[in-house]
């Protein structure tokens, strides 16, 4: 059982920003989400996480439409971490996680020590420990981002949406986080616009291009010189990766020529 989109677009603005994608993960796994500025990877995302209702198609969780399901379920199920991280008030790193857990609380206030224990984890797992007693507000671009992910992990959510996770990391934190969510055992969509850490970390990719999917596959599948140039409009080598055997893309710094311009 996954989250998953069938036919789904969103008219935003009086322009269908999504048009027409299915989405379907295997369980477990981590797909990418890749595609240029504004080529709709934002809008996917707020269509799985319920956030908005797509204008036609589906969002299906577990058999059912996302439309259908409840709040509380669906927050059970799905944890998103957004590109624009709400300003919170100031309160501890701690308790920016525990907000994670406001989905597990029933009437009686819900099993404490599964929360203690769910924050302490989510903490240590990016490397917040030692933070967990600092204000919000103290934090750096880099660390809010990675309470947001503490959060997220916190929620113990079935499936995992990420829009640009990357964004404001150093490359240690970049490495450590996309590792983590791989290793996760649950399934990921994550917006990416690196497209060698997508590589390297995603089991699949569905690229998007104004709104449409335009390939979906593994890395390499996807990767491949001729599909960069279409949709990003930039030279490209795609070669194995010497350590991982998956495709790495090494970008030409020159105009592009009028010859691959025309393909
Ligand atoms: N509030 C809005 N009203 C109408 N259109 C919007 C709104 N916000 C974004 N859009 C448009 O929706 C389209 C898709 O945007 P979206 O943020 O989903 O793309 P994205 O692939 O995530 O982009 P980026 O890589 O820049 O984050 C864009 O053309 C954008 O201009």
């Amino acid at each position: 059982m996954t989250l998953r989109t069938r036919e789904v677009a969103w008219n935003r603005g009086g322009r269908l920003v999504v048009d027409g994608v299915t989405l379907h993960p295997r369980p477990g796994e981590t797909v990418g989400l890749l595609g240029p500025n504004g080529s709709g990877k934002s809008s996917l995302l707020r269509l799985l996480s319920g956030a908005v209702r797509p204008t036609r198609g589906v969002v299906v969780l577990d058999d059912k439409a996302l439309a259908d399901t409840s709040r509380r379920e669906a927050a059970r199920a799905i944890a998103t971490v957004t590109q624009h991280a709400d300003t919170v008030v100031d309160i501890t790193v701690r308790h920016v996680v525990a907000l994670g857990r406001i989905p597990h609380r029933g009437t009686f206030g819900g099993d404490r020590r599964a929360d203690a224990e769910a924050v302490a984890g989510a903490l240590e797992r990016t490397g917040l420990a030692d933070k967990a007693a600092e204000s919000w507000h103290r934090l750096s671009g880099g660390e809010r981002q990675r309470v947001h992910i503490a959060r997220a992990l916190a929620q113990e959510p079935r499936e995992l949406l990420l829009d640009e996770p990357t964004n404001h990391l150093d490359i240690r934190y970049q490495l450590e986080l996309l590792r983590l969510i791989t290793e996760l055992p649950v399934t990921t969509v994550v917006a990416l616009h690196d497209l060698n850490l997508a590589a390297m970390f995603c089991d699949s990719l569905l690229v998007l291009k104004d709104g449409r999917a335009v390939a979906a596959g593994t890395p390499d599948e996807v990767l491949t010189p001729e599909l960069i140039a279409r949709v990003y409009e930039v030279d490209a080598r795609v070669g194995p990766d010497d350590e991982t055997g998956r495709p790495r893309v090494t970008f030409s710094r020159g105009a592009r020529t009028a010859a691959t311009s025309a393909g």
